[in-house]
């Protein structure tokens, strides 16, 4: 049975104080979506600070990024093995940003998920299309390409415990949200090839979110897609008061 998941990527925004007041003021106000997993994601140096305010609440703390191995000389590397000593259940991979900004590929995204569930965290896997691939009449076999990409040689036993975060790039940070009808299109084809490349059982148990410009407005038409399980939120979710309202408007209704 898939859960509903409200996540938050707070990407490279607060600092220490504005973690722990935000974390605060929405640990205080979350109450009535225990059927749901709330998720917020800061930056690596407040982790530690999230997994201790978080602490017997409903709210799940992921990272926002991680190497595929436990150690090395990798520079500015932080590994999986560290995030699940520190308490981290979730972790997200291959974010647009990442993928433009930090080379990170679909090969890379394939390590990091197979990586992430060998250590018992639950990988938030990105996917999506640009406009111009949109535009182009590519996007069904973009994002095809990416799930099967993303998922190769991960078992059938293990497929449930992903996460899939279906993020359009023209619509991240943009206001320019996804209409209720293009986000299940996108989340219907992901798990339409869920169900090729494992089976139909397995690919409705696979929680899939829809992120880019969620906001408390837009958030009960969203989730109540057939496909669609939940959001991965970013702008939205640094005031605990607007993600509160989504999380309200996507659980509580
Ligand atoms: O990870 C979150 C997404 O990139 C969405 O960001 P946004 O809600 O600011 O558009």
């Amino acid at each position: 049975m898939r859960k509903t998941i409200i996540a938050g990527n707070w990407k490279m925004n607060h600092t220490g104080k504005e973690t722990r007041e935000t974390i605060t003021a929405l640990v205080q106000g979350l109450t009535g979506a225990e059927q749901a997993d709330i998720v917020i994601a800061p930056v690596f140096p407040y982790l530690p600070m999230a997994v201790e305010l978080t602490k017997g609440t409903a709210v799940h703390v992921a990272a926002q990024n991680m190497h595929w191995l436990d150690n090395g000389a990798y520079t500015g590397e932080v590994s999986p093995a560290m995030l699940k000593d520190i308490g981290v259940s979730h972790v997200i991979i291959g974010h647009s940003e990442r993928r433009e900004y930090n080379n990170e590929t679909d090969e890379t995204v394939n390590l990091k998920v197979k990586s992430a569930l060998a250590h018992g965290l639950t990988p938030i896997l990105c996917c999506g299309e640009t406009l111009a691939q949109r535009e182009g009449g590519i996007m069904q076999s973009w994002i095809e390409g990416q799930i099967e990409n993303a998922l190769k040689d991960i078992a059938a036993a293990d497929i449930t415990k992903v996460v899939i975060a279906y993020e359009p790039i023209w619509a991240i940070g943009t206001g320019k949200t996804a209409t209720a009808a293009q986000a299940e299109e996108v989340c219907d084809i992901i798990r339409k090839k869920l169900a090729a490349l494992y089976d139909d059982t397995a690919a409705q148990d696979v929680s899939i979110l829809y992120g880019g410009s969620v906001k408390g407005k837009n958030a009960a038409e969203l989730t109540a897609c057939p496909d669609i399980d939940g959001g991965l939120v970013g702008g939205a979710s640094l005031k605990a008061g607007d993600f509160l309202e989504i999380i309200h408007k996507a659980v509580i209704k």
